[in-house]
């Protein structure tokens, strides 16, 4: 398909515009960059390079909009000259079910060129997901203020855990500790007792790093209920808990308990597992007595047995 004559002219009959026509980067001279005086100037700039190039008498000037070049796309020249005052090509009919859709025009020269379709720079590439959406359910709703305060308040009553005693001009001196020195094992509100200095939880954490040995037994034995009962803290015997199965040695524990030695006792000799998931299920008491397993508890041992028989 050739274009029409009537704008065809300007070119050379023995040049096709894309062989002549630069199609990238900006006018090398002080020539028009619309093609026209490059391709009918140029013998003359070869003859004599300083001469200005000018359009021919035979260029349309008056009132002719110059078609303007699209780099490396040929069909979008001729779909320049479509707007312009040339006349349509003669094929697709312009009343033609062709021209109507928006189907790629069809070429007797060849397959259908497709043509790229422009999108608006404002909308969304349609092979990407659109953003989610923002529900309001999906939003967590934010504390209420006497929620907040209600969580965070520091009790108001006993003295505050894990902390030194308060200063004597607090505020709020009718529970203002003495400063006696050694902290007394008070419960305060949750039932936690005030430690004593070097017994707090990191504490504890470091001794069980520590590497020393907090078991009270070389290695892992089997405990039988007699010998539960035997090792219960008191007349200088070390204090065995059993909690889930497992025995521990909870001496070492003692002064580091946040419920206060007392509490602690009360599991001593015996298995302590119902009273611990009581009052504290949520505490790993694998983690923190990690270092304190003597072993695991057994049946009574049939007199005679060893541990070797029972392998
Ligand atoms: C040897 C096993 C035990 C371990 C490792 C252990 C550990 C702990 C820990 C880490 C806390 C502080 C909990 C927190 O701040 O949330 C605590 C508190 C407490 N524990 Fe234990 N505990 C043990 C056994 C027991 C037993 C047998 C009792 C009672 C018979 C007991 C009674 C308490 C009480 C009353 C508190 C203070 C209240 C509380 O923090 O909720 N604990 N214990």
């Amino acid at each position: 398909q050739h274009p029409p004559s009537t704008w065809r002219s300007w070119l050379r009959d023995d040049t096709p515009p894309t062989e002549q026509i630069p199609l990238a980067g900006p006018p090398k001279d002080d020539r028009d960059d619309n093609g026209q005086a490059q391709n009918q100037t140029r013998p003359e700039q070869q003859e004599s390079p300083e001469t200005t190039p000018k359009a021919l008498p035979s260029l349309p000037s008056d009132g002719v909009t110059i078609p303007t070049l699209k780099l490396g796309d040929e069909d979008a020249q001729e779909s320049d000259s479509d707007t312009d005052e040339m006349p349509p090509p003669s094929f697709p009919a312009l009343n033609s079910a062709q021209r109507a859709s928006s189907q790629p025009r069809v070429s007797p020269m060849g397959p259908p060129i497709q043509l790229p379709t422009p999108r608006p720079s404002n909308q969304p590439v349609s092979s990407l997901m659109p953003p989610p959406q923002l529900k309001a359910s999906n939003l967590r709703a934010l504390p209420t203020p006497q929620a907040a305060s209600a969580s965070l308040r520091v009790p108001t009553t006993g003295p505050l855990p894990n902390r030194g005693p308060a200063p004597s001009q607090s505020p709020n001196a009718s529970l203002a500790l003495p400063l006696s020195g050694v902290a007394p094992q008070t419960p305060n509100a949750r039932g936690k007792i005030l430690l004593s200095p070097g017994h707090s939880p990191l504490d504890w954490a470091n001794l069980q790093r520590s590497g020393k040995n907090l078991s009270g037994v070389s290695s892992l034995i089997r405990v039988t209920p007699s010998m539960l009962k035997q090792n219960n803290g008191q007349k200088g015997r070390p204090a065995w808990s059993v909690y889930q199965g497992r025995v521990y040695n909870i001496t070492p524990y003692l002064p580091f308990h946040p419920g206060g030695e007392g509490e602690l006792r009360r599991a001593a000799g015996k298995d302590g597992t119902k009273l611990f998931m009581e009052v504290h299920p949520w505490v790993n008491w694998e983690n923190m007595l990690g270092e304190c397993v003597v072993g695991i508890l057994v049946s009574e041992e049939p007199v005679g047995s060893s541990l070797e028989d029972m392998d």
